[in-house]
């Protein structure tokens, strides 16, 4: 998977350079490439942004510096990339896309700031490549930097040989539609709090319903949301208790 980042703060992308992204880099499983859009203005303040015609507040990213951008990009590899915008007025990020973004080989992501990017550059894009407006959630970010680490974490993790143990991505939170069980290590007694005895029982039949029992009253009780979806796609919904 190949992503190249454009972002008027290059730094924000650094953690992408740690940890498991680090070594997925060393891997050749994951290649990260930063550019600087300020690199694509040419006027002595590398100016990126301006004022948004019918007014209003904040500033708007210009168009020129993020199409000479893309342009560029688009001309460092080999087949057509997907565009991938984070923002608020995106499709919201879930297991199931993130999974569809594992499945891109090239992804160029594009981080805007201040209120957004001027509508012609997502325009001019669609011309010449798929173009996916991604947000991370319902709620109010500064800049894209952010959603693009959790994108590419979320999605690269998924990659063969990425996770050490592939093992740990089977009964992960989201899934498979319910969130996780509780887990415990050792010491078995600590504060006074026993680890539950079914897990020290060795009857991995009696832990496996056990550890389902959990997520399904983990599910219900924190996102309810997520068992009506999967029960109405089941066509099972319950009927909820008058
Ligand atoms: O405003 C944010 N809401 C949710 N996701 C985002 C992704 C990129 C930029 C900004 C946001």
């Amino acid at each position: 998977m190949r992503c190249d980042i454009i972002s008027i703060f290059p730094e924000y992308l650094e953690p992408l350079n740690l940890s498991l992204p680090g070594q997925a880099q060393r891997k050749g499983l994951l290649e990260v490439a930063v550019h600087d859009l300020r690199d694509f203005a040419h006027d002595r303040h590398r100016t990126v942004d301006d004022t948004p015609y019918g007014g209003g507040a904040g500033m708007v990213m210009k168009p020129q510096p993020w199409w000479e951008a893309l342009e560029h990009v688009r001309g460092l590899g080999e087949g057509t990339p997907t565009l991938i915008v984070p923002g608020p007025g995106g499709e919201v990020l879930t297991q199931k896309v993130a999974r569809e973004l594992a499945d891109e080989p090239w992804m160029i992501f594009a981080c805007g700031r201040y209120e957004g990017i001027d509508e012609r550059v997502y325009e001019a894009a669609a011309e010449v490549m798929p173009v996916r407006v991604i947000s991370l959630g319902d709620y109010v970010l500064n800049g894209g930097e952010v959603a693009v680490l959790a994108m590419i974490e979320a999605a690269a993790r998924l990659l063969p040989g990425f996770m050490g143990n592939a093992e740990s991505l089977v009964e992960e939170s989201h899934e498979d539609g319910l969130l996780e069980y509780p887990v415990y290590t050792k010491p078995a007694s600590w504060r006074e709090r026993e680890v539950p005895p079914v897990l020290l029982s060795g009857d991995h039949a009696k832990v496996a319903a056990w550890r389902h029992e959990q997520r399904l009253e983990r599910t219900a009780a924190r996102r309810p949301d997520l068992l009506h979806a999967s029960a109405a796609l089941a066509g099972t919904d319950v009927v909820p208790q008058a």
